[in-house]
């Protein structure tokens, strides 16, 4: 089912959701940098210069020169970004709002005075024109002015196929950046190395025969592109593309991420409408977090086979949510999956763990028993194992293994726990050590019930 975007029809505005800020990301960024008075200065002694440093359409660029918020509007500006524009021309924000009414500037800031434009007449009752009384050029023309339906033909042109995503699996996998330098520098055959990466061998076969067309890709950036100046619980990558990022030994040589945007930002809608308040990022650097287990499952490729969507999750500065609010947030991302209105394949990934420490007296902690009763409970008692607190997963799986609780995320999403399916275990494997980390790696295929995939 399409999720209802209602807000579309208020008449006169234009809520700017991820559909509008895709559309005018540039156009937004752009206005941003005439934050700096360097750049204002630049933009005054030569507009079309400045502009044409940007990525810009030719009918925002047009927008701009002609001064006009709402046609700027239409291309996805936003309000907030568009004032730095107006404060850059030496106007206020009555003068931007005002230029926006058709009203001069005295009429405008007389009405203000006045008590403001009036609600009567101006909510979506008053405008709905029944479509009947309307000519198909009417229509039409109506239609053309409408730019929130813009993403939406964009949608329905390049994709003409039927269905709704699916959720074909789970996988589950640590992501110790020493097992990518080992990949990236040859090191595979070693037999430190060669006893973790024959437990993928299998992973890697079994995903090129069900490869899926989005993969859905939880994992915590390790002080990567979110240092302490800001840190967000939940990050929904919106974006087209993430580069792979420099930790500081330069960066892997791995392909870049491709996104899916259009994707991204349903499941955001959807998410954030489920309670879920995420922060959604369109341009950051991934890093081994991401990788790794991308090359894993993949292994040495020139372009990745399928597009990611990257889900980070805060475990580094407490507090960090709980497995329940994973296992919650999992079961929330199958109805945002399961209501995209295109046939694609979607898997899961849920990283990190299992057991490790990576600092103080303690460091090197392992607890094989420990982590081979998670991944048995996480098969059969998901939603048990779900309210194991964190001071369990620090005293028993060692500081660092708290990254576990992101695995709830993907075990969430799996059919059985609706009760509507089952779930096939199709691999396991537990080894260690990789550097200072146990290795743990789970497979499953979902399987919906008949009837759960009918609905579908
Ligand atoms: O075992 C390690 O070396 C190691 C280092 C950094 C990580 O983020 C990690 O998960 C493991």
């Amino acid at each position: 089912m399409a999720l209802d975007k209602e807000y579309r029809k208020v008449p006169g505005t234009t809520i700017f959701d991820s559909e509008q800020s895709a559309k005018g990301y540039h156009l937004n960024q752009f206005c941003m940098s005439l934050m700096k008075a360097e750049n204002r200065e630049r933009f005054l002694a030569d507009e079309d210069a400045y502009m044409d440093e940007w990525p810009l359409t030719d009918a925002q660029k047009q927008a701009l020169r002609d001064r006009d918020l709402n046609a700027a509007m239409r291309e996805g500006g936003n309000i907030y970004f568009l004032a730095k524009f107006g404060a850059t021309l030496g106007l206020s924000f009555q003068q931007m709002a005002g230029s926006m009414t058709g009203m001069t500037e005295q009429e405008y800031r007389d009405m203000m005075v006045g008590g403001g434009r009036s609600i009567a007449g101006n909510r979506i009752a008053d405008v709905a024109v029944p479509e009947v009384e309307r000519t198909e050029a009417e229509i039409a023309a109506a239609q053309e002015q409408d730019p929130m339906l813009d993403a939406v033909r964009a949608n329905a042109a390049a994709d003409d196929s039927v269905g709704n995503a699916t959720i074909t699996g789970a996988v589950f996998t640590s992501h110790v950046p020493a097992i990518g330098a080992a990949l990236d520098l040859g090191k595979t055959e070693e037999p430190y190395w060669k006893a973790v990466f024959d437990g993928y061998e299998f992973s890697k076969a079994w995903e090129q025969d069900n490869l899926p067309d989005v993969v859905f890709l939880v994992y915590n950036d390790h002080a990567t592109a979110f240092d302490l100046s800001l840190i967000p619980t939940f990050v929904l990558g919106t974006g087209a593309a993430y580069p792979a990022a420099d930790e500081g030994y330069g960066p892997r040589p791995v392909p870049g991420i491709e996104g899916d945007p259009d994707f991204a930002a349903h499941v955001a809608h959807s998410l954030i409408r489920d309670d879920f308040d995420l922060t959604l990022v369109n341009e950051m650097e991934v890093d081994h977090g991401l990788t790794v287990p991308m090359s894993l499952m993949f292994g040495q490729v020139d372009t990745w086979p399928v597009k990611v969507i990257p889900f980070h999750v805060n475990v580094v500065q407490y507090p960090v949510p709980s497995g329940e609010r994973c296992f919650k947030l999992g079961k929330a991302l199958r109805k945002a999956i399961e209501s995209y209105e295109k046939p694609i394949k979607v898997q899961i990934w849920g990283t990190g763990g299992m057991s490790h420490q990576l600092q103080g007296p303690r460091a090197g902690l392992i607890n094989r028993e420990w982590d081979n009763a998670f991944l048995d409970r996480l098969i059969e008692d998901p939603e048990g194992l779900s309210h194991v607190p964190h001071l369990e997963y620090v005293e028993e799986a060692g500081s660092e293994g708290i990254e576990l609780v992101m695995w709830f995320i993907a075990r969430g999403a799996m059919s059985d726990v609706e009760g509507d399916g089952e779930i096939e275990v199709v691999h396991r494997f537990y080894h260690v050590p990789a550097s200072n980390t146990a290795v743990g790696h789970l497979i499953l295929n979902n399987k919906p019930s008949a009837a759960a995939a009918a609905k579908e």
